[in-house]
């Protein structure tokens, strides 16, 4: 590439989308540089997966050791000052980890705010330009805040991650993956919850009647749901705060979390001033993950596009381009299936084509009581069920289930749905027994 540049490639951004790609990238040959207004790592290690899922093992144990009473002796407890101080042993160490994964493969990191000045130029903290060939937008997203009198006194998932001690009661708003992820933490860790829904649907882009297990569960734990709230404001009062919602209904609280989702960080890169195309569902990208400005590529939650904002996303995406500036391909990106879950207590995992449309569609879907299956009953898991379909030809396209291991079973059966086994391929493999991951096979 060519040396009229301090950078062959220049990410804006250190976060999944950068690094797994950038690293190897940089092993090449081709000069990489890296600019990175916070923490290296950006959102999955630092504030995201990782943190989350550290303060939510203590949950799905506790949870675990309920059903074992009697078996096990004693009552458990979350300590949730030690629960936050683990989670940020696990994490404190991730991004010098990952600083030392961009450097010794040659990447160069520069701390700062990146703005555009032009097609190839970009000014670190309003003072220095660094230049490249080829710059790629990949500063994920931000939490969305709502715009209402008083949203100041609301706090983020970050927030939230970083609780030293547990409020008494916590008023969350939004039952989206955070919202409901959370509510599940804090209920299990003794907060008093109440969330409160935009509509009447809670997790929407999941198997509605799987969703109505995990809620119903909640409620009978205490979890409290307030559908069609209408949040208008969030005022200070001597004991905590209020809410005023609904039809100017009130609800006193201890603490209040904003979870209505999350927006991309674009406001303030000058991408007018290169005249790259976005709008407030992120960056317009071709399918090599290019802009409408030729050198300026998008990776990531950043870019606007229906798949799932998770981390294995902005992972292939980061290795597509590594490939792409290395020479290794000239194709188009072409996804995988990419599946998803919800970290509740029970979790719900899903891949491939969704329950809805198989219904639509006509696909043969059987159903798996898994909770009156004996390996799932070891656990004694009250709430387990899966959902596969085939299509005519006997093909697994799609999978979705609520059980306590459902992310493992999914991912156990995501290469059948990818390379589109049929049951004839199924029946050759030989699992390890017993686990859950042959539990999957055995049904598909
Ligand atoms: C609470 C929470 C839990 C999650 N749990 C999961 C999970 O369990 N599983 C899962 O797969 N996904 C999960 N996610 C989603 C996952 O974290 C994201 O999909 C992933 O981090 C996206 O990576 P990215 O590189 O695109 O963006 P990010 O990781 O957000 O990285 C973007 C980086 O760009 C930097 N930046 C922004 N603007 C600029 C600028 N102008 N100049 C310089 N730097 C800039 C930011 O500081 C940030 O470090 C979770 C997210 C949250 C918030
Ligand atoms: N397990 C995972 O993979 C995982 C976990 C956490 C976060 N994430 C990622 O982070 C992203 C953000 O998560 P999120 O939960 O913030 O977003 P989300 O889009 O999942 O949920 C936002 C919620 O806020 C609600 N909402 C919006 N405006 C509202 C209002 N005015 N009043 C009340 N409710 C309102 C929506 O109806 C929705 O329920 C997700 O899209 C996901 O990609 C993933």
């Amino acid at each position: 590439m060519s040396k009229k540049f301090d950078y062959d490639v220049l990410y804006i951004g250190a976060g999944h989308a950068t690094f797994d790609g950038g690293a190897p990238l940089a092993e090449t040959g081709v000069s990489v540089g890296v600019i990175e207004s916070g923490l290296v790592g950006g959102t999955c290690p630092n504030r995201g997966c990782n943190a989350k899922i550290t303060i939510d093992e203590p949950v799905k144990m506790t949870r675990e050791a309920q059903r074992m009473n009697g078996i096990l002796k004693g009552d458990l407890k979350i300590d949730w000052t030690k629960n936050i101080e683990h989670k940020q042993e696990i994490i404190d160490v991730l991004p010098q980890g990952l600083t030392d994964r961009l450097e010794n493969a040659g990447a160069t990191i520069i701390h700062g705010h990146a703005q555009f000045k032009d097609n190839h130029t970009v000014i670190v903290d309003g003072k220095t330009e660094v230049t490249a060939e080829k710059i790629v937008i990949a500063t994920g997203l931000r939490p969305h805040r709502l715009d209402i009198p008083g949203t100041e006194l609301a706090h983020d998932s970050e927030d939230f991650l970083n609780l030293k001690t547990l409020p008494e009661k916590i008023t969350i708003v939004g039952s989206g993956y955070i919202g409901m992820e959370f509510a599940t933490i804090a209920n299990e860790a003794g907060a008093d919850i109440t969330v409160m829904l935009h509509s009447d649907k809670v997790l929407r882009k999941f198997y509605q009647p799987y969703v109505e297990k995990v809620v119903n569960d909640l409620k009978e734990r205490g979890v409290k749901f307030i559908e069609n709230s209408n949040v208008q404001a969030f005022t200070k009062t001597d004991s905590g705060y209020q809410i005023t919602y609904g039809d100017n209904q009130t609800l006193d609280t201890d603490w209040i979390l904003d979870a209505t989702g999350r927006i991309p960080n674009l406001d303030e890169l000058g991408l007018d001033k290169v005249g790259v195309k976005f709008d407030k569902t992120g960056v317009f990208v071709n399918d090599h993950l290019q802009t409408n400005v030729d050198n300026i590529y998008a990776a990531g939650d950043v870019v606007s596009n229906d798949l799932p904002k998770v981390t294995p996303a902005a992972y292939f995406e980061s290795k597509y381009l590594m490939k792409l500036f290395s020479g290794q391909t000239t194709d188009a990106i072409k996804y995988p299936v990419i599946p998803s879950v919800v970290f509740t207590s029970p979790r719900i995992a899903q891949a491939g084509i969704s329950v809805d449309e198989a219904e639509k569609k006509g696909y043969e879907i059987s159903t798996n009581d898994l909770a009156n299956y004996w390996y799932y009953q070891v656990d004694k898991e009250p709430i387990a069920e899966s959902k596969q379909i085939h299509d005519k030809d006997g093909h697994l396209i799609g999978v979705t289930e609520v059980s306590d291991q459902a992310q493992d079973a999914v991912n156990a059966l995501l290469p059948a749905i990818e390379f589109k086994f049929d049951r004839k391929q199924i029946s050759r493999l030989i699992g390890i027994f017993p686990t859950i991951g042959y539990a999957a096979w055995h049904r598909a």
